[in-house]
């Protein structure tokens, strides 16, 4: 059924008109040309986070369950809903909250399968990667490597083993993100938040493995900077989210253009476009979930975002399965595991074992001196007997020559060299 979507206090001209596939601007009944579009869904305000998720990431979850990476973001003005969307509420749980659920049970029901499953919280602030997990992890860098591609330089991945822990994971990180207050929104989203599981997966009794990213994005909302007051800080910060979704939005346009004609697609332009590379146009599956407001008076922010969402909507991924070479993988993993031994071990304050530890690689280097003690004798004795030999020559040739006797100094060398070839 199509409704109407238009909020309360409007001068009531225009409204937006929507069905379960699109959405266009209505001007006194009329449609105005150039503003109707075509999505995958729309949904009015009464939709539930669960439907979403149903309808646009489960498939998502399951795919990175099976090796492939996948992204689901949300994008929109301030204060429409971005953050309601990923986090929800204790009612309506959003897509971040399900979605680790969804991977947990999809993990538990695939029984042939082992699993390693990693997260990591960022968030980019100003420009600048900080980690929401760890408090003071500020600054970090991103590096690029053939192994890991693109990735955040220092950035804590906590190994986790339930839904519970990443949910209490997904607390402390909220708590420590930069949250400020605009007109628009009291508690509005000043950073763009990219929580990110990695699933490593490999049949069980097998060597081969497949890693797979799950990145859940929340973005900054962009803004009309005199609409939300925005002075000083706010005003800082306003300039830096503003810049970095119209990158967003450059890199969508560019992606979204035919093959050939597409150019320089200009990811290094921002740290979201570079983080988030391989989902915005290469090997990822991704959902976008636009939000907007449906008040007459943001018809030109609802606008702009249903023209991101349709550009955002030719953009065509290539999905393939990541499988890494066994022994890469099997390494990955053993590193992972002596690096959880080693904080297990720090916090068990197992002083008996460091000791053991400790003398054990005494012993070691005790014997590795010894060995290397043994092999120097080995080599005078060598040097010594090689001198022997070539005076045991000489003294044969002199005496072939002279035929004189023996003289108590060459006497003494030849017996010597007698004890050497003693066994
Ligand atoms: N579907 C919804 N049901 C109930 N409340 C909602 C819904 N969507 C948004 N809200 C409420 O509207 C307010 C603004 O939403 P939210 O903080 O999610 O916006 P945002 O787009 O993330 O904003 P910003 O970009 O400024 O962070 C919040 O108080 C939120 O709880």
């Amino acid at each position: 059924d199509s409704s109407s979507f238009s909020g309360g206090g409007a001068v009531g001209n225009r409204e937006w008109r929507i069905d379960d596939s699109g959405i266009s601007l209505l001007h006194r009944a009329v449609p105005v040309p150039g503003t109707s579009f075509v999505f995958d869904h729309v949904f009015n305000e009464s939709v539930t986070n669960a439907r979403i998720y149903g309808l646009l990431v489960r498939s998502l979850i399951r795919a990175a369950v099976d090796g492939f990476n996948g992204t689901a973001f949300a994008y929109g003005q301030t204060s429409s809903g971005k953050t309601f969307t990923m986090n929800g509420s204790g009612a309506d749980p959003g897509i971040i909250p399900l979605a680790v659920r969804d991977i947990f049970d999809t993990a538990a029901e695939a029984a042939d399968r082992v699993f390693l499953i990693r997260v990591s919280y960022m968030e980019i602030y100003n420009e600048e990667i900080n980690d929401l997990l760890t408090l003071g992890s500020e600054k970090l860098p991103i590096h690029e490597s053939l192994e890991r591609g693109v990735y955040v330089s220092g950035l804590r991945e906590e190994i986790v083993n339930n839904a519970e822990q990443v949910l209490q994971l997904l607390e402390l990180g909220e708590a420590n993100r930069h949250f400020g207050e605009t007109n628009m929104n009291v508690r509005s989203s000043r950073s763009h938040t990219i929580f990110r599981m990695v699933i490593e997966s490999s049949a069980k009794h097998q060597t081969n493995s497949g890693d797979a990213i799950r990145n859940l994005v929340d973005l900054a909302g962009s803004e009309r900077i005199p609409k939300t007051g925005a002075d000083g800080v706010r005003l800082k910060e306003g300039k830096h989210i503003n810049k970095s979704l119209m990158i967003l939005g450059n890199v969508i346009n560019k992606l979204s253009e035919n093959g050939k004609q597409r150019g320089h697609i200009p990811y290094r332009d921002s740290k979201l476009t570079r983080i988030l590379q391989s989902a915005l146009g290469g090997n990822a599956k991704t959902s976008i979930i636009c939000t907007a407001a449906p008040e007459e008076i943001h018809i030109e922010e609802t606008r702009g975002t249903l023209q991101f969402a349709s550009r955002a909507k030719c953009v065509s991924n290539c999905a393939q399965v990541n499988e890494i070479l066994t022994d890469a993988a099997l390494l990955k993993r053993q590193k992972l595991e002596i690096e959880e031994l080693r904080k297990k071990l720090q916090g068990s304050h197992s002083e008996d074992l460091e000791q053991l530890i400790l003398k054990q690689r005494n012993d070691m280097h005790k014997s590795e001196l010894e060995r290397d003690r043994l092999a120097m004798e080995l080599e005078e004795e060598r040097r010594l007997r090689e001198t022997l030999e070539h005076r045991l020559a000489k003294q044969k040739m002199s005496q072939n020559h002279n035929n004189t006797d023996i003289s108590v100094e060459q006497f003494a060398d030849s017996s010597q060299l007698d004890v050497l070839k003693t066994p």
